[in-house]
């Protein structure tokens, strides 16, 4: 049987999704400085497609390359006329798109997405603002083959999110509070149900993103730190050694408040019980007993 080259490996990818101003960018960068992912912000890839699109005509690289098949400079000449004329085009569709608080069509997002990842070196990206609708998700999982390996999904009431971007001073075009109600209406109808579709796959990983940034920041970090592995074949004594020194006190007060256990399983894999059918598992010193599970 063949093994799976290099080549064919598919990177991981993260969705990050939550509403406008739920703290997504902000949480992908303290991510990409602990964890090192790549950051890919849709928005922010549209926004410099839009500043450098026209100029260099490339990074679409749509159906209209395939026109110039000819060498003489008249033809090149026209060439770059036209396609400058296309890309100004596309440029202003974005922005337009952006100032309505529209969803840009997948073909261009996907594309600038793609770009973006063959371009890295890295084999782990955090899709932040991706997939926005069902066509988006469609189109992306069709074109690339990639499935998520989890949704982080940041949840926030709308008066939070709508006091953030207020107060954002970025100077974006779509900081308003017009075009900000629009971007909520189109996540209620068109974001929400791709969460809602990932939840059915049990990959939504939500997160509570009303609180302080660092407060947030700890709930990601549980979500996207590997889970520890424990040698569970060593004597009990020595395994819960190693137990204890992986449970942080931090972690070890909010289990027991919220009757969550961290345990070891069989296969020596940290878990965390909810309910585990042991009743001496019901404080984190008896851990052990979940050995036996
Ligand atoms: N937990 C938080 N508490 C208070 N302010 C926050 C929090 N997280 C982010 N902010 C601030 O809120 C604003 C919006 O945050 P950010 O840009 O990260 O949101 P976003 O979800 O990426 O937004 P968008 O989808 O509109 O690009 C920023 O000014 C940021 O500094
Ligand atoms: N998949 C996407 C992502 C974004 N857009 C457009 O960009 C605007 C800003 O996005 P942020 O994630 O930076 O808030 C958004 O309102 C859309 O107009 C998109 O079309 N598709």
């Amino acid at each position: 049987m063949g093994t799976v080259s290099d080549a064919e490996k598919k990177p991981t990818v993260i969705f990050v999704l939550g509403g406008p101003g739920s703290g997504k960018g902000t949480q992908c960068a303290s991510i990409v400085e602990n964890f090192g992912h790549t950051h890919l912000s849709a928005g922010d890839l549209l926004r410099a497609e839009i500043k450098s699109g026209s100029e260099n005509g490339m990074t679409l690289n749509l159906h209209l390359i395939e026109i110039y098949d000819e060498q003489q400079v008249m033809v090149y000449t026209k060439f770059r006329q036209i396609r400058k004329l296309f890309f100004d085009e596309i440029g202003t569709m974005i922005q337009n798109m952006i100032k309505e608080g529209k969803i840009v069509p997948s073909e261009v997002t996907i594309k600038l997405l793609q770009k973006a990842m063959h371009e890295s070196e890295n084999d782990k990206f955090l899709i932040d603002g991706f997939p926005r609708n069902e066509e988006n998700r469609a189109a992306f999982e069709a074109v690339t083959k990639i499935e998520p390996a989890f949704v982080l999904f940041f949840d926030c009431p709308e008066e939070e999110m709508e006091r953030r971007i207020l107060s954002r001073n970025e100077g974006r075009v779509d900081d308003n509070i017009e075009t900000i109600r629009k971007r909520f209406k189109v996540f209620q109808e068109s974001s929400l149900p791709v969460v809602e579709y990932y939840d059915s796959k049990g990959k939504v990983r939500k997160v509570d993103a009303a609180k302080p940034v660092e407060e947030v920041f700890e709930a990601v970090k549980a979500i996207i730190t590997p889970k520890e592995k424990v040698d569970a074949a060593k004597p009990v004594e020595e395994v819960f050694e190693v137990v204890k020194s992986i449970i942080t006190p931090k972690e070890e007060k909010d289990s027991s408040k919220r009757s969550v256990h961290l345990c070891v399983t069989k296969h020596g894999t940290l878990k965390e019980h909810l309910l585990c059918k042991f009743e001496a598992c019901k404080d984190s010193l008896n851990a052990t007993q979940c050995l036996l599970s």
